[in-house]
């Protein structure tokens, strides 16, 4: 490679870098404040004050017209009314000098007492002085976003840590917002670059960069490398998805198994109606449960069964076995006592149907152990194992997962919870070489592109140079636009939508 060659490699690589570099820092003028803790009352509210004239704040309500500050240091004072002159509360703030805050402006902070009263003279003292405004919903953020103090994915790391509702929820958002799944597009951006670098440096100097086919085949190999990276992010496993909506599990079975009276048990309310009545459930009714941390729907299905006439039953029947099928872990409950009782000659096709569900994301539940007398107990064991091992035969399968439990007597439903505990954590959990969770549609959609883009570049790449770049110039927009997108106004306000007024 000639040296030029290699200078103009190294330019168009800072060119772009700066191309996709985060914004710049902005002025506003306006100096917004609001409430950023909870609404209603409350042992300590916090009051966030941030913009060119959060000092003038600061000065007005202490009365300190030369206050120097201690930077990000717990301060205690009394806080007045700039108008009224009127104590307001007294309590603690805290500064924290541009750009080291969070939306990197002057921001103050005050801690005050949380009675309602407290904080609307403390909102009405901050507003009374001269360029202030209440903020917008999710400003605060909006502005730490066009300060380049976060990128987008961090925001939405943060919208997400605000709705988090289980504690896995939470540790995916915190790492999002801390910047995980940010670094990884952007070192993916980084290969790109390089690699669309070299071709555009190759186009301008043809022939005269005096390239070796090593050189471009090593380019194209570390190209093949990033698209295959990207591919296999994508092909999550539907784990991203999962975090947002929940796993999905269904509980399923014959009529009058107990199903329902688990749904009840799991979710520790009458969310179904337990009767003894076969076929009472036929619609399928749905709970959103933490368990272990992970959030899952759980659905009641109609009971499964081949002779029934009643058409809203077959329905029923119809809407389990989609809502089974499309489930991520299966809870197949048997009535042991029913079980227990078949004539051992009896071919029975309803069971022989049944066992055919079965595969290696069900759970097979033997309910109503209680009924299992003790001294039945070495016949039933005989018969449990026969079944499991029909099922595998049948079935083709190499393990099955079983338990059994009474929801009447509560007989191990801790060790039921922990097993679906251990299936849920091998199905959200990952190890840290895996790439980061996938969790919006939105850089899905980006990284598909920039796939489809490297496809097509490696398709031409042989054939044409000139578009093969242009490929390569897509797909790397295609990533820039994940943590910075070019059409940015309505992507905002889309995000800052959810976020609350404070924040
Ligand atoms: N002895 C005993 N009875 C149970 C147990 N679990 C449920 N039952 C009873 O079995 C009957 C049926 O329970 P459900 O929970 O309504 O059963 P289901 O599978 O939802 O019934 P369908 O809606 O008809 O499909 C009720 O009378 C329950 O009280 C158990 O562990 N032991």
């Amino acid at each position: 490679m000639n040296r030029l060659f290699k200078r103009n490699y190294c330019k168009i690589v800072k060119d772009n870098y700066r191309e996709c570099a985060p914004p710049k820092f902005k002025f506003f003028k306006d100096t917004i404040f609001n409430l950023s803790s909870g609404v209603g009352k409350s042992g300590v509210a916090i009051v966030r004050v941030s913009g060119p004239d959060s000092k003038l704040v600061l000065k007005e309500l202490t009365k300190k017209s030369n206050i120097e500050p201690k930077e990000r240091l717990a301060t205690l004072s009394t806080f007045y009314h700039p108008k009224t002159n009127e104590q307001v509360d007294k309590g603690i703030f805290v500064w924290f000098p541009s750009p080291n805050s969070f939306t990197g402006e002057d921001v103050v902070e005050f801690h005050i007492h949380g009675g309602r009263a407290v904080i609307s003279e403390t909102l009405d003292a901050i507003s009374s002085v001269d360029g202030t405004r209440p903020s917008e919903q999710g400003e605060f953020t909006r502005r730490a976003f066009e300060n380049g103090k976060m990128d987008l994915t961090q925001i939405e790391g943060l919208s997400d840590l605000l709705d988090a509702s289980t504690s896995y929820q939470k540790k995916i958002a915190l790492k999002q917002m801390q910047g995980s799944i940010g670094q990884f597009y952007f070192s993916l951006r980084k290969d790109l670059i390089r690699a669309s670098a070299y071709m555009e440096a190759f186009i301008d100097f043809g022939d005269d960069a005096e390239i070796d086919n090593e050189t471009v085949e090593q380019s194209k190999r570390s190209i093949i490398a990033i698209r295959d990276k990207i591919q296999a992010h994508l092909d999550d496993g539907r784990r991203g998805e999962r975090l947002r909506d929940g796993a999905s599990i269904a509980i399923v079975g014959p009529p009058n198994s107990g199903k329902s009276s688990l749904i009840n048990l799991l979710s520790n309310r009458k969310a179904s109606i337990v009767s003894p009545i076969a076929g009472t459930t036929r619609d399928i009714v749905e709970v959103t449960l933490d368990i272990g941390g992970y959030p899952v729907v759980i659905g009641d299905t109609a009971g499964l069964r081949l002779s029934t006439n009643d058409i809203i039953e077959k329905e029923g029947i119809e809407m389990a076995k989609d809502r089974f099928n499309q489930s991520d872990i299966k809870l197949f409950l048997f009535d042991s006592n029913q079980l227990f009782n078949l004539d051992n000659n009896s071919n029975d096709n309803e069971l022989e149907n049944l066992l055919n569900f079965i595969d290696n994301e069900t759970i097979i539940i033997f309910n109503k152990f209680d009924l299992i007398k003790n001294s039945s107990q070495d016949k039933w064991s005989q018969l449990k194992s026969n079944i499991l091992e029909k099922i595998k035969t049948k079935n083709n399968l190499t393990n099955v997962q079983s338990i059994e439990i009474s929801c009447n007597e509560n007989i191990k439903i801790k060790e039921l919870i922990s097993l679906l505990k251990l299936n849920l954590s091998n199905m959200f959990e990952m190890n840290d070489q895996e790439s980061p969770l996938l969790t919006r549609a939105r850089y899905k959609q980006h990284l598909t592109e920039c796939v489809e883009s490297l496809d097509r570049y490696l398709y031409y790449c042989d054939e044409d140079i000139v578009i093969a770049s242009e490929e390569l110039r897509r797909a790397l927009l295609s990533i820039s636009a994940i943590t910075h997108p070019v059409d940015l106004n309505d992507l905002l306000d889309v995000i800052f939508r959810d976020f609350c007024i404070g924040k």
